[in-house]
């Protein structure tokens, strides 16, 4: 089986290594356009030798962002401040890859460093959010969303094909749809958060039918030959996991429909829940799913050393190893990860010519 260092392709796409940056939000981006500090923070994990870099969530609406700090893709604007981005990661040898999203009713907070909770209604930068069903998440998310028509339902799904399209121009070569951690796909397939009687609530069927309506719907736009992968919440930790085999089925009937490829993630969509945090504590879930759907895969939370790293691709628990914080504290993990696993030429198997060649000469 490959290592941590072998190339992965799929469908017309070949990644350099089996590491992804894992889309991270800056909350940094003004009016959802980014600006230097996303240029410097996409290039620098690029030229860390990551194979892929997905770039943070880009909400498909105003009110789908969770801070005023978000991204967006629902304009030109937003759009066109992304080309370079979208360069100077391929430039690094990395693929350029983004998240599509839409809060849901985790909407309108403030920044994590900022009290990571809802803004008191009409206070400034505060919206009105939207959701399934008119109940709140919680905690310092108490908010009651706004319940969503079938109108609202199609609106967001227009929108979601929309940033998707823009994206596609953009050349984004990999796209992930946010449907975890609490927000508004995962809002839709919970019976926690929906407790819609319409047919986008009720049964297993039901709760999903928003996620496979909008997997369909961005099918038909993006390219064939990229890969359409989502991030979905598969358990949740709350003791009451019926989640996890509605999740498997949903994943069989997506990639009839054409999903490539499965994030798998946490729901974080009750405060009530008891994450087993600890290393690599998702391995086992994301290897069941990849395993019952046929769906390569990939899981992030708590994967940190490269042995470990290489041994969950190694033992064919996932496909790509997603990493957050580590990353975050060193960009050029992927040099210390190849140097420790013993690649030949570490500096030149990651990192660029101007930093390659010196520190692949002297030791
Ligand atoms: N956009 C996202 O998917 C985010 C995920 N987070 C990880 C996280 C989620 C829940 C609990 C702890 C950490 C932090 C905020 C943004």
């Amino acid at each position: 089986m490959p290592g941590l260092f072998d190339p992965y392709t799929l469908k017309g796409v070949t990644l350099r290594n089996r590491i992804a940056v894992s889309p991270m939000c800056q909350y940094m981006a003004i009016d959802g356009v980014i600006n230097d500090w996303h240029r410097v923070h996409y290039a620098s994990l690029a030229r860390g030798g990551a194979g892929l870099v997905v770039v943070e969530a880009a909400a498909v609406a105003p009110e789908g962002r969770i801070t005023w700090g978000d991204l967006g893709l629902w304009n030109d604007a937003q759009a066109e401040a992304l080309r370079p981005v979208v360069a100077s990661i391929r430039e690094a040898g990395a693929v350029p890859g983004i998240q599509i999203a839409h809060a849901g009713r985790k909407a309108s907070a403030n920044r994590p460093w900022e009290g990571d909770d809802h803004i008191p209604e009409g206070g400034e930068h505060a919206w009105r959010t939207i959701a399934p069903s008119p109940l709140a998440f919680g905690g310092g998310l108490g908010r009651v969303p706004t319940e969503m028509t079938v109108d609202d339902i199609a609106r967001v799904q227009a929108d979601t094909v929309n940033a998707v399209i823009r994206a596609r121009e953009l050349g984004f070569e990999w796209l992930e749809l946010h449907m975890a951690h609490g927000y508004l796909a995962q809002n839709f397939f919970s019976p926690i958060s929906n407790h819609r009687s319409d047919q986008y609530g009720g049964s297993a069927e039901n709760r999903a039918r928003y996620l496979l309506e909008t997997l369909i719907a961005v099918r038909k736009v993006w390219p064939q030959d990229r890969p359409l992968t989502i991030r979905l919440g598969v358990v949740e930790f709350d003791g009451n996991d019926a989640m996890l085999g509605e999740a498997i089925e949903l994943l069989r009937r997506m990639k009839s429909e054409g999903l490539d490829f499965i994030d798998v993630s946490i729901g974080f969509n009750t405060p009530d829940a008891k994450i087993p945090w600890g290393p690599n504590f998702m391995g086992p879930i994301a290897q069941q799913v990849r395993t019952e759907t046929g769906l390569p895969g990939t899981t992030s939370w708590y994967i940190s050393n490269p042995n470990e790293a290489d041994a969950l691709v190694r033992d064919g628990k996932v496909d790509l190893i997603m990493l957050g914080r580590p990353l975050l504290a060193d960009p050029h993990w992927p040099y210390a990860a190849a140097k420790a696993l013993g690649v030949e030429n570490p500096a030149w198997a990651t990192l660029p010519a101007p930093y390659a060649h010196w520190l692949a000469r002297y030791r």
